[in-house]
């Protein structure tokens, strides 16, 4: 996954903002890369962007070395279906389904063999499954989160994007999706890309960014809770 000269400018004229300045960095695949920076500074535009739900107003952003950039909305609506998995902080589970059933949704919507082996295995993994007979309002939001993990990787996205996955969520709740996330990177090889405020999600991941005022200003590799404090104290701040 790369992004390179991708910004972004919303509205036009005077009230123009400019969200992103010619932003370029590759992620590795197989990496976990947790984007931070202050309110307005361009995280969520960034993920956007880099899922191809928005589209840049100019640079290129290439997802298995396909760019997306000149897709139609069909080519995107089906790229983002098969190689792109997304975790929200608002979990967006299907209130009517079990947690089984929501895990396979995905499956199901592009007509994949082999269900009931890979959600099984998901269930297992994110340590839910005694619970995959529950609709939504009988978990806790800990457990839609991961439900809503195994729902992302179902389908063996290339990239996995998390917008403040923990957001919602008490401390215990969120380390225990954190680690699911850490295990999936691990163990699968899944690539994962995660918006967070709290440092103390961010050191689950290999990689801090740091973006101030649309442009990625620091790269913390194997964050520890002072290198992020420190980053984020020296470059997160307008002035
Ligand atoms: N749809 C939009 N129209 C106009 N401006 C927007 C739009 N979305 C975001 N912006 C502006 O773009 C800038 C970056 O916003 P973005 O949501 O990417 O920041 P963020 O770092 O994710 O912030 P937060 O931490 O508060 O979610 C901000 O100045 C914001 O006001």
């Amino acid at each position: 996954m790369r992004l390179e000269d991708v910004s972004k400018v919303y509205g036009g004229g005077a009230t123009a903002v400019t969200a992103l300045h010619e932003v370029s960095h590759a992620f590795a695949s197989g990496s976990f890369t947790a984007v931070m920076g202050q309110s307005g500074s361009g995280k969520t535009t960034l993920l956007q962007c880099a899922a191809g739900l928005t589209r840049p107003t100019s640079g290129t952003v290439s997802v298995a070395g396909v760019d997306v950039t000149g897709l139609s909305e069909a080519e995107l609506a089906k790229l983002r279906g098969r190689r792109i998995g997304f975790v929200f902080q608002s979990f967006n589970l299907l209130p009517a389904l079990t947690a089984r059933q929501n895990i396979a949704l995905p499956l199901r919507l592009a007509r994949k063999g082999a269900i009931p082996d890979r959600v099984a295995e998901l269930l297992v993994r994110a340590r839910i499954a005694g619970l995959a007979g529950r609709r939504p309002h009988e978990l806790s939001g800990g457990e839609q989160q991961r439900v809503a993990i195994c729902r992302a990787l179902v389908a063996e996205p290339d990239v996995v994007f998390a917008d403040e996955p923990t957001g919602n969520l008490d401390s215990a709740s969120g380390r225990d999706v954190m680690t699911l996330l850490r295990e999936v990177v691990d163990d699968l090889g899944q690539t994962v890309i995660l918006v967070t405020h709290d440092p103390a999600v961010a050191v689950h991941a290999d990689r801090v960014l740091i973006l101030s005022d649309g442009r990625i200003v620091d790269a913390i590799d194997a964050p520890t809770p002072d290198a992020i404090a420190l980053g984020l104290a020296v470059n997160g701040r307008r002035e």
